[in-house]
């Protein structure tokens, strides 16, 4: 049985591309720190719309297929090794944007028993042993069908994976230390797009995306970690850029197919929702009061 570090960190995300926007820096941190990192992406993204003209003709499952190889080139720039598809690759299919009748499809994630879905990610945490989780809010950060699934499936997948009685063919039952939910304080958001609205016309992006736009967008006081991530920001910009059909960047700015500029935040926000909260003042350090509880690397 391979030996993990006895730091260990689990990401789960929807689609190719999210863990780039969303954990970027706090990724390529972690692995440069020799923690080890599992990201789990619970759909290919294979309704996703494509911004380079030259590889408009992608979609479906080639589309799905490109974004693996996408995600792959992201994870190298990241320093990340472990990164699974939920169920194995093409398990769940994208399931589009919120009201569409793409949601109505039977492969798509949004239409998986969550129960079934999370039993998948059981089998992970009980090999990877995480202390730390992090996912979306109970919207997904802004509501896609697939984030809250995500959302929906790893929250449930933590309780599962503690219980004694479930699932014994999925390993040994393991308790995660500490959940985070992807996050960005108001304050922050709003100084990025002031900051945006100064350069705007210099950059290749016909308008800003809004405050709001942002997933997971709150008021500073939810806040309870800060990761900074700026010595791997090079890396993140790297990585959302890996992400051609999905994302343009242009440092310190990126926009996704909608062509909206938004910044690139590299200090990375979390708000902790599951585990004990290490001091009064904020966290800087996801891992913070777990790893002296670790049962030891295997
Ligand atoms: C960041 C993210 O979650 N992207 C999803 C999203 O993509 C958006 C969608 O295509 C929308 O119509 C565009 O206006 C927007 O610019 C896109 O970011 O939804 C896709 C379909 O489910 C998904 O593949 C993509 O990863
Ligand atoms: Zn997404």
């Amino acid at each position: 049985m391979t030996e993990l570090p006895s730091r260990r960190l689990l990401l789960v995300h929807a689609h190719p591309d999210d863990e780039a926007i969303n954990n970027g820096t706090t990724m390529a941190r972690y692995a440069a720190e020799g923690a080890h990192v599992t990201l789990v992406t619970c759909t290919l993204g294979q309704r996703g719309e494509v911004i380079p003209p030259g590889l408009a003709h992608l979609s479906g499952e080639a589309l799905g297929d490109h974004r693996r190889t996408e995600l792959a080139a992201a994870m190298r720039e990241l320093g990340v090794s472990d990164f699974r598809s939920l169920g194995g690759p093409g398990r769940y299919h994208d399931s589009g944007m919120m009201g569409l009748p793409d949601n109505d499809d039977p492969r798509c994630f949004w239409q998986a028993d969550v129960d079934e879905a999370a039993a998948d990610l059981v089998r992970v945490i009980r090999e990877v042993r995480p202390q730390v989780l992090v996912t979306y809010d109970t919207n997904g950060g802004y509501g896609h069908p697939d984030h809250i699934q995500a959302h929906r499936v790893a929250m449930r997948a933590a309780d599962l994976a503690a219980e004694p009685g479930f699932g014994p063919e999925l390993g040994e039952p393991w308790t995660i230390a500490k959940i985070y939910w992807n996050r960005v304080p108001r304050p922050v958001a709003e100084e990025g797009f002031a900051r945006l609205k100064d350069v705007l016309d210099e950059l290749p992006f016909p308008a800003s995306a809004a405050v709001d736009d942002v997933p997971g967008v709150v008021d500073d006081s939810l806040i309870t970690t800060e990761i900074d991530g700026t010595p791997f920001a090079a890396a993140k910009a790297a990585a959302m850029r890996a992400h051609a059909t999905q994302i343009e960047v242009v440092e310190p700015w990126f926009a996704l197919s909608n062509q909206l500029a938004q910044p690139l935040f590299v200090v990375e926000y979390y708000e902790l929702v599951r585990g004990e909260h290490e001091g009064p003042a904020r966290e800087t350090d996801l891992f913070a009061g777990t790893v002296e509880k670790d049962e030891g690397v295997r």
